[in-house]
């Protein structure tokens, strides 16, 4: 393809893009696959460029451009090399008319402003867009990180997880037989972190209330050298259906997956009362803190999602105090660095229940954020997380 037809096909793929994130449709990548499947014309090389031009598109814009003429052109505008492809050649697109402007350039969405925690700074927002590597998580039912290095000679063990290791963006795990056999999870150091946080021991009764595909079930079940029992629910069916191969795969015996009803989750966990000696909320987000791996995700959160996460995040809250016995742990996680969902939340969790002692997190990393703590991209090189851990009256 000639650059000037790879540049129409960034702008169509980002159309399609802004489209979806205006209408709930797929996320980003699942339109790229799409598109170059339908395109098999396309070589390595087309596709490489034109996944580049569009991602750079997506992360230089914080608000949703209009369409993905403008959100290119916004790029092109800081870059000559892109402007003069804008040259109505066949199959390129068509020259820039007087006055056209590009989308602005910004971090964030603008309805945001003021809505970050107070340590997430133009730095921390900047590397909230950078390019996030690729982490993978040691599975110790399996073995320990020296076999795990020696199945990826080019990884670097993580400097916070003792479980990590991190390879460059893209590697391809999957194909490999360490991930084959579960001796590795693709993982971000930030959630093998709050993970670890937990404190789950071997024999405990722990509900992973969110469990969603199992990322930190997984983990959980590790660190409880497969002793004990986990309660794994979530509402959402899909998720949860992939949950069993990957715990045949981790060689994960103690879990138990559990479907709730959204709603009726009290009822559907009533056998559990008073029962669990730690309660994970995993809790739906924003997904501020994952914008390095899905940058797109800041033209689907509107100030109308974001309220309903908060008041869901809090009714889960209270659903899990019923849930822990007397004297163990509730553990809240969110990937957002919104302070209304990570330190707001805890704050209002606390004032509520005040006889809930919040302690210390015993997590390598982040910064004290209220109640709990902050892991961010800059400070940390994870994923943006807020974690927080309390003690129930005994
Ligand atoms: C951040 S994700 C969990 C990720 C998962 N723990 C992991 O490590 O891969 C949040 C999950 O909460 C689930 N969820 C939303 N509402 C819920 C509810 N009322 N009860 C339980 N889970 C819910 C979502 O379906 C989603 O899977």
């Amino acid at each position: 393809m000639r650059p000037a037809a790879r540049t129409q096909a960034a702008i169509e793929l980002l159309d399609e893009i802004i489209a979806a994130a205006r209408d709930a449709g797929p996320a980003a990548d699942k339109i790229i696959a799409r598109y170059f499947k339908d395109r098999r014309y396309a070589g390595s090389k087309d596709r490489r460029f034109i996944r580049d031009l569009v991602y750079r598109a997506i992360r230089r814009s914080g608000d949703r451009p209009e369409s993905g003429r403008q959100a290119l052109l916004g790029l092109a505008e800081e870059h000559d090399d892109i402007l003069t492809l804008f040259d109505a050649s066949p199959h390129g697109p068509a020259t820039i008319t007087v006055g056209e402007k590009g989308a602005e350039q910004s971090a964030a969405p603008g309805w945001l402003a003021g809505r970050f925690d107070p340590l997430v700074d133009d730095a921390e927002l900047a590397a909230l867009l950078a390019r996030a590597p690729l982490d993978l998580r040691v599975n110790r039912l399996k073995g320990g990180r020296p076999e795990a290095l020696a199945a990826f000679p080019e990884a670097v063990t993580t400097s916070l997880s003792p479980l990590g290791l991190r390879l460059p963006e893209g590697s391809p795990i999957e194909d490999s037989e360490a991930w084959r056999s579960g001796l590795v999870e693709v993982q971000d150091e930030g959630s093998q972190l709050l993970s670890l946080a937990c404190g789950a021991a071997p024999g405990n009764l722990v509900v992973d209330l969110c469990a969603g595909a199992g990322g930190k079930t997984l983990a959980l079940a590790a660190e409880m050298e497969n002793q004990g029992r986990i309660l794994a629910s979530d509402v959402d069916r899909s998720r949860l259906s992939r949950l069993p191969v990957r715990l045949e795969r981790a060689g994960v015996k103690i879990v138990e997956a559990r479907l709730f009803d959204p709603g009726r989750e009290r009822e559907a966990s009533a056998d559990l009362v008073g029962q669990a000696d730690l309660v994970l909320i995993d809790a739906p987000c924003s997904g501020t803190g994952t914008w390095r791996r899905n940058p797109e995700t800041r033209w689907r959160l509107t100030p109308d999602r974001l309220q309903r996460l908060v008041a869901l995040q809090a009714r889960l809250l209270d659903l899990a105090t019923d849930l822990v016995r007397p004297g163990g742990y509730l553990v809240y996680a969110v990937c957002s660095v919104l302070d209304e969902e990570g330190r707001g939340q805890a704050e209002a969790f606390s004032c509520r229940r005040s006889s809930w002692v919040s302690g210390p997190v015993p997590i390598a990393g982040g910064r004290g954020a209220g109640p709990g703590r902050l892991l961010t991209p800059g400070h940390d090189g994870t994923d943006g997380f807020f974690v927080a851990r309390w003690q129930a009256p005994c």
